[in-house]
């Protein structure tokens, strides 16, 4: 009994890591099961052959072949099954016949010289092909873990926002949502945790909302996208799909169910050797889309996106706005219930963006729950019912355009250009501090600074007044007065990302004014 639990605890863990290695299905795991068991016979008939032999022949090679074969195999957790059975039962027999003698010849099987090496060394292989089988699949127990903490609270500096949209979601007040991501963490390296590319984030997308995701390169938009669809195992926490029944599964599992999920990756994934007909046709097709149906539906999405030009040509003449144009053309093919768009905008001309923000919003008005990731911030403010800006993979305020401008966004922001690039920014900000108690100074390219005036009762005249009478005093060449705009709360949120790089083109953190 204990001979066979040793050779479950250390057999099962190697055969399941060496049959995962080669298939991902259960059905090779049972195969494998079984084809060790016959390993396991084999080793046994190939020991017992030489000790057959050295019993009837008495001859000593062959009972040192047996010995050497004995110790050889020990590595195999099949081979210990038998050899220690035989072993067992040939001791209690022994101990049977001369017991009637009164001579005792029982042996303890744990004693060294008889099945004590294989208990050790089945005990250190199990232990070893343990460890090594977690720490292969570390990213499965991170799952398993977040399973058993989905309702614990991540952080406790977390805006009250995002908060709120934790208790809502784990408060069970989801209504109309559709999409469903309960604390979704991605952790990329293992065991080093080092990279948190996305830190548990909850939310709920409801139907006929076009959810927008903002952040600087690197904040951990594309690996939620990477999440929702598949691309990658969440390392904890769960994204679901509300059915139209009311039950809640898996998104992995959505498509089983009939509900259409869209995707426009960051990347264009798209055969250079079709033309943008032969796309759309072959996505109609996959989609299940009706033989006689398929050229109206190309059509009308090669209508809506204005990709009638390039339609017949090869994709690798495309240019990289109209390969995002035909992107996001298949994505929406079968009207899917949510969409996941990484940029669909980007590389696009601003008539084309027209074109490409009317289409999402037809599809989110007709009941599609849309997530869209963008730089753009006017792109958001014109697409999104409400979005998140997220800093080092967590979100850092949620909620609509106007509601985060009014939280994020309070105050005045002030444009100063002088006439010359002198360092005048600690005097101007003294001059404003003295008036204006809160100022802050934003940041400077060249000879443009930026504040931050913090509004009150009469600021804006008084602001005005205190400007005009230091003009010439603090060489202000001129200077602009605006209320903050979103992009301006997305680069306050942006400078907290770690290393933001300040050579990137892309984020609009880099097309303003950086802090010094
Ligand atoms: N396969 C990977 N292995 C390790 N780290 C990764 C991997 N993919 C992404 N990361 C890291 O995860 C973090 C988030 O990356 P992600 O691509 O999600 O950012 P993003 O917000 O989509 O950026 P961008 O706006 O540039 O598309 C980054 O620090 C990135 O370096």
């Amino acid at each position: 009994m204990i001979n066979l639990l040793f050779f479950l605890y250390a057999t099962l863990p190697w055969m399941y890591l060496v049959s995962r290695l080669f298939s991902s299905s259960d059905v090779a795991f049972i195969s494998y099961i079984s084809l060790n068991f016959v390993f396991g016979l084999c080793t046994m008939l190939v020991t017992l052959l030489p000790r057959l032999l050295a019993i009837i022949s008495k001859v000593q090679s062959f009972q040192n072949i047996y010995h050497i074969l004995k110790w050889a195999f020990i590595v195999f957790p099949q081979f210990c099954l038998g050899q220690g059975l035989i072993e067992l039962s040939y001791n209690q027999i022994k101990f049977d016949l001369t017991s009637n003698f009164g001579i005792d010849s029982y042996v303890s099987p744990f004693e060294m010289n008889f099945l004590g090496w294989i208990f050790v060394e089945m005990a250190l292989q199990g232990t070893l092909l343990l460890l090594l089988r977690l720490f292969l699949h570390w990213d499965l127990l991170q799952k398993a873990r977040g399973q058993c903490s989905i309702n614990s609270m991540v952080s406790p500096s977390e805006d009250v926002d995002v908060e709120m949209e934790r208790q809502r979601l784990f408060g069970g007040r989801t209504g109309n949502d559709v999409l469903l991501l309960y604390n979704l963490r991605k952790c990329y390296g293992g065991f080093s945790k080092k990279n948190t590319a996305v830190e548990s984030i909850s939310l709920g997308i409801p139907r006929g909302e076009c959810f927008g995701l903002l952040g600087t390169n690197g904040a951990g938009k594309s690996t939620t996208f990477k999440m929702l669809t598949g691309d990658i195992i969440p390392s904890a926490g769960r994204a679901v799909i509300r059915t139209p029944t009311g039950s809640e599964m898996d998104i992995l599992s959505a498509s089983s169910e009939g509900i259409l999920i869209g995707y426009c990756p960051q990347q264009d994934a798209l055969d250079e050797l079709l033309t943008g007909w032969e796309h759309l046709h072959y996505y109609c097709t996959l989609r299940g889309i009706p033989k006689q149906n398929i050229r109206k539906v190309a059509e009308d999405l090669v209508n809506r996106l204005h990709l009638n030009a390039h339609a017949d040509k090869l994709v690798r003449t495309y240019s990289a706005g109209t390969k995002r144009k035909l992107s996001t053309a298949v994505a929406l093919v079968g009207k899917p219930q949510i969409l996941l768009l990484d940029e669909p905008s980007s590389g696009m001309d601003p008539c084309s963006k027209r074109y490409l923000w009317k289409t999402i919003l037809k599809e989110v008005q007709d009941g599609c729950a849309a997530v869209l990731t963008s730089h753009s911030m006017e792109e958001c403010e014109a697409l999104c019912t409400r979005l998140a800006i997220m800093v080092n993979g967590s979100f850092k305020c949620l909620g609509s355009p106007q509601h985060i401008k009014n939280r994020f966004g309070d105050g005045y922001s002030v444009k100063v250009w002088l006439s010359k690039e002198i360092s005048y920014r600690r005097m101007i900000l003294d001059r404003l501090q003295l008036h204006f108690p809160g100022t802050q100074f934003k940041g400077q390219h060249l000879n443009l600074l930026e504040y931050h005036v913090p509004r009150s009762q009469g600021c804006l005249a008084e602001l005005f007044r205190v400007l005009e009478n230091h003009k010439a005093f603090l060489q202000i060449k001129h200077y602009s007065i605006s209320q903050t705009t979103l992009e301006q709360v997305f680069i306050n949120f942006a400078t907290q990302q770690q290393g933001v790089s300040h050579s990137s083109q892309e984020s609009p953190v880099h097309r303003d004014l950086l802090p010094v």
